[in-house]
């Protein structure tokens, strides 16, 4: 059944991005500067998740490196490595010259350091980037002439309200690419190439990537997760081929799959929010900070607690009803949190 299942993976970047052609052209474009030794504006990638910004981000970088070997690359997912520091180790890392950095290491050394990396230039990709806590991170790349920044983010008033004056007016003037949800069909022609280089000819038929792509709206990681989960149960009933009822199971399995991947992958301070509201069933948001505050040990600030709301909405594991005054949060599936199959999918 399954020939690949790198193909099926949600990191893998594919040898050719479908229906995204002006959003290419128009990335490569920004970064055209680096062919002749000069620096690009700072590009921003905006746009629901799963849409591929991350994908063609990384897409294009390979590109470039193609045309420009000697050129470093950076990925970082600020979900993960949100503070100062660490994108600062990140980008030294990748340049070789991180020896002897510890956790005491001032951040003004690393950033020293890395004003002595200027022999070649480096491209970084903060994905994420709403989601990092230091934006001065921010304010010391762009001060680097040899450093370029691609920024990945859902909306971009959400992430220019949480900049200082500073980082807001340097980067300003970017170049914006946006990026809307795919149409069902386009996300079709995704799911067919994907199931015919990771799935052996013939098991899933067009009519069933239909009915996956009708149902992931628009969001291709939902789409090719509903494709894993209904070849790998096809794969344990023993079957030959997809059957529909079990693209049907596959459906509500995947999305779990997704958020319970996603609740994982939380950090500490936003696990605690969301276990408060899966915990209320449902919560005003006073009541949540006020549960949050005695939970924690040195708690974020409203604002920040704000944001981890807003991408926890974004990546659907909760959602607001109500408007301003009487707003509440609840979780969009209560069982996330429990090991079920769904974990296998
Ligand atoms: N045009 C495309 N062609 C082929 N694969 C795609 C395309 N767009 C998205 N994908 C695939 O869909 C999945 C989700 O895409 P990606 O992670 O790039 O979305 P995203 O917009 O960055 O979402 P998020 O904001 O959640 O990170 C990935 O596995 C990616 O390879």
């Amino acid at each position: 059944m399954i020939v690949d299942e790198r193909v099926l993976r949600e990191d893998f970047v594919p040898g050719e991005v479908v229906h995204r052609h002006d959003e290419i052209t128009h990335l490569s474009e920004t970064l055209e500067p680096l062919l002749y030794g000069d620096r690009p504006e700072t590009t921003f990638l905006f746009g629901p998740t799963g849409v591929g910004k991350t994908c063609l981000a990384r897409y294009t970088l390979g590109q470039l490196r193609e045309q420009l070997p000697e050129i470093r690359t950076v990925y970082i997912n600020c979900w993960q490595e949100y503070t100062r520091f660490r994108v600062l180790y990140r980008v030294l890392e990748a340049t070789g010259a991180d020896i002897d950095i510890h956790r005491s290491t001032p951040k003004d050394e690393l950033f020293q350091r890395l004003v002595r990396t200027d022999d070649q230039p480096i491209v970084v990709i903060l994905d994420e980037v709403d989601q990092l806590e230091e934006t001065e991170a921010l304010y010391d790349l762009h001060r680097l002439r040899h450093v370029s920044l691609v920024l990945i983010a859902n909306r971009e008033e959400e992430l220019f309200a949480q900049f200082d004056d500073r980082v807001r007016s340097r980067l300003r003037a970017g170049t914006r690419v946006k990026f809307d949800r795919y149409g069902t069909d386009e996300l079709v022609s995704i799911l067919e190439e994907r199931a015919s280089q990771g799935l052996e000819p013939g098991v899933v038929t067009d009519a069933q990537l239909r009915t996956i792509a009708d149902d992931a709206a628009g969001d291709a990681r939902v789409g090719i997760g509903v494709l894993r989960s209904a070849a790998r149960r096809a794969t344990r009933e023993g079957v030959e081929s997809v059957t529909d009822d079990i693209v049907a199971a596959a459906i509500p399995n995947a999305r779990t799959a997704i958020r319970r991947e996603t609740v994982e992958g939380l950090i500490e301070h936003q696990r605690v929010l969301y276990d408060v509201i899966a915990d209320a069933d449902e919560i005003e948001p006073s009541d949540l900070y006020e549960e949050y505050e005695q939970r924690v040990d040195d708690p974020k600030t409203t604002r920040t607690l704000r944001n981890y709301l807003t991408k926890m909405i974004h990546y659907d594991l909760i959602e607001a009803v109500g408007q301003k005054r009487g707003r509440s949060y609840r979780v969009l599936e209560s069982d996330v949190r429990e090991n079920g199959d769904a974990a296998d999918e």
